[in-house]
């Protein structure tokens, strides 16, 4: 729902993902989040900032049910992940579609291939797969790329190879995690528009990092976390905390 200046009314809108006053401490008693509240509706562009180990990472393993909450609840499309069954935890990560400053690609496996991995994965018949994946892949602009190795890509077409798997089975959530850690500007660039059009066609994005000039420049919503804190929450933010 959109409020009177056009922006998405972040009350009224039912949540894709939402944290109630969720905390985690480790085994170590490190105490990585502490009574995180906060909500993100379906369709939105949210950048994560904050110190190095202010809890960024802690949050995407919450959301992946890699790991779980200490207090609190997690809730995810609208389910409540403490309750998923173990059956239920393969289906509920395919809802969600991940990036990572480090493309973790299929090092013996083209292109092609590497998306492919994903639609396999989930048992999706050849004709589709062949469908799909350069449909895919022609979206991130690699049609000319489905026959090579990962190693014969600039670090810029390998974050969109990774893009390409991330999405290729429809997730409702993308969750890229500092995507441009390990790229130069013009290729992050690249990487932000595609991650801007992905939200445009409807998919919810959800970005963590430490690259200030983009969050300034992009003027979305900016979540900002301090020693498991969240100390801002800006509707059209900008990179605040030093460090
Ligand atoms: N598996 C773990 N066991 C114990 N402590 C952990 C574990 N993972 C993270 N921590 C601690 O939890 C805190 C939050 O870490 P987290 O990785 O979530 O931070 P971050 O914001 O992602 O940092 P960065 O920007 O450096 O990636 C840190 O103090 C970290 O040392």
């Amino acid at each position: 729902m959109m409020n009177l200046n056009g922006e998405h009314d972040r009350e009224t809108e039912l949540p894709i993902i939402a944290f109630d006053k969720v905390s985690k401490t480790y085994s170590t008693g490190t105490k990585a989040i502490t009574n995180l509240s906060l909500k993100i509706n379906k369709g939105e562009f949210v950048f994560i900032v904050g110190s190095s180990g202010s809890g960024k990472s802690t949050l995407i393993k919450l959301l992946l049910k890699e790991i779980e909450p200490s207090e609190g609840n997690i809730f995810v499309n609208g389910k409540e992940l403490t309750r998923l069954r173990r059956s239920q935890i393969p289906k509920h990560r395919r809802g969600i579609g991940v990036v990572f400053q480090d493309f973790r690609l299929l090092k013996d496996r083209n292109v092609f291939e590497n998306v492919a991995f994903a639609q396999r994965v989930i048992q999706e018949p050849i004709r589709s797969i062949k469908r799909k994946v350069p449909s895919i892949l022609a979206e991130v602009g690699l049609s000319e790329k489905m026959q090579v190795l990962p190693k014969q890509l600039s670090g810029g077409e390998q974050q969109r190879v990774a893009l390409a798997r991330a999405l290729v089975n429809n997730p409702v959530i993308l969750l890229a995690d500092e995507p441009t850690g390990n790229l130069d500007p013009k290729n992050s660039w690249e990487i932000m528009n595609l991650l801007e059009e992905v939200n445009k066609k409807g998919t919810t994005v959800v970005i963590v990092t430490h690259n200030r000039e983009i969050v300034d420049a992009m003027q979305k919503r900016v979540i900002t976390m301090n020693k498991g804190v969240l100390i801002s929450d800006e509707t059209k933010g900008g990179y605040s905390y030093e460090g």
